[in-house]
């Protein structure tokens, strides 16, 4: 497999090393000294440059600058960081922004290969598997949406309503929770099904393009050239508007009275069309405060948001990360041609369940698509997680101790076991293995119920009230006088509140019929 290797590294006598090394494997080495240069090299060779190995400990070269820039080119290119011995907040900062690996310096050879050809492949796989994501992205159903918690099946519950009318939908959630996904499912679900599904990213798109890209360009209505609009591609279909808050509010004026006369005037022409179009609307943002900002129209709010349905973040249904881990194990494991599905060990399944997701479900569906291209053995352990083990080894609450020992982010031995995490060693002095050591922390962690909710405020009482039932019934497993007496109340009271909640008891994650 010869690549393309982009090194950006101040100090002549390790770049010279490092291409020899590099070269001796059949690859390709472009050089540079300088960060700038280096950018400059990789946005005229995008295509071809297929690993960055950068030097972070030169005084030009700063990580926190140069490594978003980078990522902004190519945002899947795998990037390795070279640091210094000690710098260990540097590195795992280097890989909690998205570097792929890093080296502690003097590196070896050995050690160098070794990353290059697992960030390589993954590379390769990632290319070469893009289009296959997106086609399956096309036919989206109902039955795709993995999930156990009662709140993502309120959703699909939802969801399915919404498919038997035309009202507008309006989906409310954190990047990465689903909404395109669902969107893709009500449309597929609802008699329009086989007509075109319309997506349009509004946070994709200058302010400036955003009314040419949704009615259309008057050089497309003259001659054909330009942008047709994607409202009138959408024709008989359904037009997916995510990020709508981002729209301009000229912009929003001309959707409202488009939504307002069910007609537009198609660039070009005199008279206005009648719409055939179904509206699915997303938005990560509280679009009440864009209205109070004056930033939304409120006309068009009340417009837009007749069928409001919220996707909860995943760190706040967490039960679905197991199942969805699975889900995703399976298909890449089917996409990569694997002879057999991996399987997952519990402590892998630990950590990625104590982890909390700040890109949620299409952070987890990287986190294992990385894991499952890399694995070398038949089952998916913590190492195949470095990111995720480094993030939950430094950022447990230091509050949480376990095994008699507490730990804080600044606390060199947490650092120095999401290293050895990263490099499969155990850390000098380690009393017992980093596998169990973390297992340890990510099921304490996973206990852990949550006293806030996504905007700050204290959660309602009842919400961590059947929280805490739903919990207490799967870890007694069912055992009814186990739980009440646990719980410090009567059998009769436990009854009551699995009523009012609409628990079943022998499926605690799932709402009783
Ligand atoms: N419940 C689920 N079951 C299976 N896959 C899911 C689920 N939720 C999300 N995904 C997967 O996670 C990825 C992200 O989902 P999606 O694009 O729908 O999120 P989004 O909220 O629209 O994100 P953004 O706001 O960034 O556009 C997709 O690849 C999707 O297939």
């Amino acid at each position: 497999m010869n690549a393309h290797v982009l090194l950006i590294n101040e100090d002549a006598a390790e770049r010279r090393s490092m291409k020899a090394a590099i070269e001796a494997q059949g690859h390709v080495v472009h050089i540079s000294d300088t960060g700038e240069e280096g950018i400059d090299l990789l946005s005229r060779h995008r295509d071809d440059i297929g690993v960055v190995v950068f030097d972070a400990s030169g005084p030009v070269t700063a990580a926190d600058d140069l490594l978003p820039a980078l990522l902004e080119i190519n945002s899947s290119l795998p990037v390795i960081v070279e640091v210094t011995e000690g710098a260990n907040e540097l590195a795992l900062d280097a890989v909690r922004a998205g570097a792929f690996d890093f080296l502690v310096k003097p590196v070896s050879s050995e050690r160098l290969v070794g990353v290059l050809d697992a960030a390589l492949k993954l590379h390769n796989v990632t290319q070469q598997a893009k289009p296959a994501r997106r086609l399956r992205g096309g036919a989206v159903t109902f039955a795709d949406i993995v999930t156990v918690s009662a709140s993502m099946s309120r959703v699909v519950e939802l969801g399915r309503r919404a498919a038997q009318s035309l009202i507008p939908v309006m989906l409310e959630g954190e990047m990465g929770v689903g909404k395109e996904t669902v969107a893709r499912a009500i449309h597929a679900a609802s008699e329009r099904g086989g007509r075109p599904f319309v997506s349009v990213n509004c946070s994709a798109i200058s302010p400036a393009q955003m009314d040419e890209m949704l009615f259309g360009s008057q050089r497309s209505a003259a001659n054909g050239a330009g942008t047709t609009g994607k409202f009138f591609e959408a024709e008989g279909g359904t037009l997916y508007i995510d990020e709508v808050a981002e729209l301009p509010l000229q912009v929003q004026l001309r959707l409202l009275n488009a939504v307002q006369d069910g007609e537009l005037v198609r660039a070009g022409q005199d008279r206005p069309v009648k719409l055939n179009v179904r509206l699915i609307l997303a938005t990560s943002r509280d679009l009440i405060e864009e209205v109070k900002s004056g930033r939304f129209r409120e006309d068009l709010y009340y417009r837009l948001n007749v069928f409001p349905i919220t996707i909860a973040a995943l760190r706040r249904r967490k039960e679905d990360i197991p199942h969805l881990v699975r889900s995703f194990v399976e298909r890449f494991s089917l996409e990569q041609r694997l002879s057999k599905t991996l399987s997952i060990e519990a402590s892998a399944m630990a950590l990625l369940t104590a982890f909390d997701w700040p890109g949620n479900t299409r952070q987890l569906e990287n986190a294992v698509f990385r894991a499952v291209v890399l694995a070398d053995g038949v089952s998916l352990k913590e190492r195949d997680f470095p990111h995720i083990a480094a993030q939950v080894a430094s950022r447990r609450p230091s509050g949480l101790g376990f095994v008699g020992e507490s730990m804080s982010s600044s606390d060199p031995s947490a650092i120095a076991k999401a290293q050895a995490a990263l490099f499969d060693r155990p850390p000098a002095g380690a009393s017992q293995t980093v596998a169990q050591t973390q297992a340890y922390a990510a099921a304490a962690m996973a206990n852990v119920i949550v006293s806030t909710d996504d905007a700050g405020n204290v959660r309602k009482l009842a919400e961590i009230e059947e929280e805490l039932i739903r919990f207490a019934l799967k870890f007694y497993r069912g055992q009814m006088s186990q739980v009440a007496r646990k719980l410090g109340i009567g059998r009769s009271t436990l009854y009551r509140k699995l009523k009012d909640y609409g628990i079943d008891p022998d499926n605690p994650q799932k709402d009783a019929a």
